[in-house]
This record gives structure tokens, C-alpha cells and sequence, in this order.
């Protein structure tokens, strides 16, 4: 990766806050898009932003770009704020936003080259400085090779290298990327996401990830904020939010990437108290790193088993998820004994023959 792309943003700038929201609010008719959100983007940090579709991801973005204006609140991006700028003010810190997109919104008759170099036209730099840099950022995204190829020769992941380089180009202090993996089949993300990653840690670059794709803010964000319905539900350290999601919302958006009881034990489970109790035990960092489920089946040895679950990493840290069986007997001490190690424990019902 070239190390001469120079980053004139972190050598200047010594605002902590890149993105500062303040009780934002943008209402549609009845519908509040926005209702009232307030969050702030650390330098060098990676935010996901998640919900459902319609909690108001595509509104806070097109306010944060400039192309929405919200009713009221304050925006501040790199110590400025933006809101109530006229059109022509705005247009210089539109260049301290980068961004990226699902389609990849390249100019198919450019080339690759002219593409990433396009910003930087726009901002009146000569032909011979624009082309020298656009060669160092194909260098950074590892499209040095295809300069003089067009979009329609690129498969889609290296569009996406192209769309990155390009959003780079000026120096933004912040990356936009709004579902800029969904277009994209698992690997190709996966290696988008190490250059974002990448980016990030080589440049210090903070970046703003709008995303339906919850693997997504797993494998590369610090921090997750959840929308709902124009307002935060719920925010916090990745492995955090992941591991002990807090409401409906945000359960219900991870339910696809967090283990879940399996559907024959499901389909059996009753409210009432006969049979094996089915408890969900979540536990995650400090308290996951020790022998959690030795001491676990050490303590009810005759009583209780595994049924389903494992320990993953998120961001370096430990989380499990297990479903565990315990006879009616001993499901309440199991749970004391469970809080106690650090786990959240959750009585999901039971099942009257053996699951
Ligand atoms: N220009 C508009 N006119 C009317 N209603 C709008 C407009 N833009 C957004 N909305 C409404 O505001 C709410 C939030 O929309 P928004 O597009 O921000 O959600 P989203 O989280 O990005 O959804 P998706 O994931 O489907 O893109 C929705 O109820 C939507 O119908």
C-alpha cells in the first residue's frame, strides 16, 4: 500500500468530534424522519448506523451530505456547523465528506483514472497534479493496473476500489458510505471492508457506515447506533450492543447473525413450568474470557446442558451466546449463578420431553 497519499485533514484539524448531531429533526408531512437524534463521530472512529428500513438512515445521511435540510437542530462536521449555510457556503465542506454508494455512481464514459480524479478537477487543480494524485490513491485501494480501463471492464468490488479512491481524493476528513457492500457478493465485501479497514487505521480516516448488512458493523465498527423510527433506541462499543441487545429493534436486526434457539426446540416451547427450562445466557467480554461454561456444568453437572450456542470475537473481544436445558428444579438457582459470573439470562419456557 503506497504510504505517500497524504492526509491533510488529521494534520490540521484537532476537533476530538468529527460529526456533531444535536437534537436533529426532519418530519415528512406527518412521518418525523428525524425525531430529535443527537450523536457524535470521533476522529479515526468507524460508526455503523442500523434499522429498519424507514427508521430515517437515508435522511440523516442526506442531511449530513447537505442535500436535506433539517427543521431544526444543529449539524457540526469538523468543528463547523453546517446548518443554515446558504448553497454556496456549504460547498467547501461538501469536500470534507467523502462518500461511497451501493451503485458505485461512477461516470461510465471516464476512465478509471478521470473518475478519482474528478473531485480534484472540480476543485481546479492542474491536469499533470490531478492524474499524479489519482495514481497514488489507485495505488492505496491496489488498482494501480486499470488507470486507463473503464467502469464497464471492472468487476463490481473493483467499481467499489474505484468509488473509494475517488471519495478520497480531496482529503475529506469524513467517509459517507451508504450500503456501499450491499451490491456485492460475500467475499468481494469482505474485502472491501479490509480496505475500509485499512484506511482507517492507516489514515486515521472516520467513516460513517449506513448499512442493512449487520456483518458489516460487526466486522469493522467501533461503535453502533440503532434507529428507529426517526430516534436512537439504542448505542454503544460494537461487541457490546451485539452481544446484549437491549430492545426489540435491534434483536430483531440481529437475529440473522446472532446464534438462535433451534427451530425443534422452538417449535416445543411452552409458557408453562413443566419440562426442562430453556434459558438463553448471554455474556461477553471480561466475564466470557474466563471458564464460563466449565463452572457452569460444574455447578448443576446433573442438570443442565448445552443444547446450542458458541463464543465468537467481536473487535477483540469475547461473546457467547448459549441455550442452555435445566430442570425446573434448579432453573433459578442456574440463573443466580449465571448473573453472578456476568451473564444476561433470559427464561425463554420449556419443553416437556427432552429437547
Ligand atoms: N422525501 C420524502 N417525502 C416523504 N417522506 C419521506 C421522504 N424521505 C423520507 N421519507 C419518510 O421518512 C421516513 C424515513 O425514511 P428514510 O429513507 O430516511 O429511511 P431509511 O432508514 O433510509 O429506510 P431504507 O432502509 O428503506 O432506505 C420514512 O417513513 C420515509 O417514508
Amino acid at each position: 500500500m503506497n504510504k505517500h497519499v497524504s492526509w491533510t485533514a488529521s494534520e490540521t484539524e484537532t476537533s476530538e468530534d468529527v460529526i456533531r448531531l444535536t437534537d436533529l429533526r426532519r418530519r415528512f408531512g406527518e412521518t418525523a424522519a428525524l425525531d430529535g437524534v443527537s450523536l457524535s463521530v470521533q476522529r479515526g472512529e468507524i460508526l455503523g448506523i442500523i434499522g429498519r428500513s424507514g427508521a430515517g438512515k437515508s435522511t440523516l445521511i442526506r442531511c449530513l451530505n447537505g442535500l436535506e435540510r433539517p427543521d431544526s437542530g444543529k449539524i457540526e462536521i469538523d468543528g463547523r456547523e453546517i446548518t443554515g449555510l446558504t448553497e454556496a457556503s456549504l460547498q467547501p465542506l461538501r469536500r470534507k465528506i467523502g462518500m461511497i454508494f451501493q451503485h458505485f455512481n461512477l461516470l461510465s464514459a471516464k476512465t478509471v483514472e478521470e473518475n478519482v480524479a474528478l473531485p480534484l478537477k472540480i476543485e481546479g487543480w492542474p491536469k499533470a497534479k490531478r492524474l499524479a494524485r489519482a495514481a497514488e490513491l489507485l495505488e492505496l485501494v491496489g488498482l494501480s493496473g486499470k488507470a486507463k480501463a473503464y467502469p464497464s471492464e471492472l468487476s463490481g468490488g473493483q467499481k467499489q476500489r474505484v468509488g473509494i479512491a475517488r471519495a478520497l481524493a480531496a482529503s475529506p476528513a469524513l467517509l459517507l458510505s451508504d450500503e456501499a457492500t450491499s451490491a456485492l457478493d460475500p467475499e468481494t465485501t469482505r474485502s472491501i471492508l479490509a480496505l475500509l479497514k485499512d484506511i482507517n487505521s492507516k489514515l486515521g480516516l472516520t467513516i460513517l457506515l449506513i448499512t442493512h448488512e449487520m456483518e458489516v458493523v460487526r466486522n469493522i465498527a467501533d461503535r453502533v447506533t440503532v434507529l428507529d423510527a426517526g430516534r436512537i433506541v439504542e448505542e454503544g462499543p460494537v461487541w457490546q450492543v451485539f452481544s446484549r441487545p437491549q430492545t426489540e429493534t435491534t434483536k430483531s436486526l440481529l437475529s440473522g447473525i446472532r446464534p438462535q434457539l433451534p427451530l425443534n426446540i422452538a417449535e416445543r416451547l411452552s409458557p408453562s413450568g413443566e419440562g426442562d427450562a430453556i434459558v438463553a445466557i448471554d455474556i461477553a467480554g471480561l466475564a466470557a474470557a474466563g471458564p464460563f461454561l466449565r463452572s457452569l456444568s460444574a455447578a448443576f453437572p446433573n442438570d443442565s446442558r448445552l443444547v446450542h450456542g458458541g463464543v465468537d470475537h467481536i473487535r477483540e473481544q469475547p461473546v457467547g451466546r448459549f441455550f442452555v436445558a435445566v430442570s425446573a428444579a434448579s432453573v433459578s438457582n442456574l440463573v443466580s449463578f449465571a448473573e453472578r459470573l456476568g451473564a444476561q439470562v433470559e427464561v425463554l419456557g420449556h419443553v416437556a420431553d427432552h429437547a
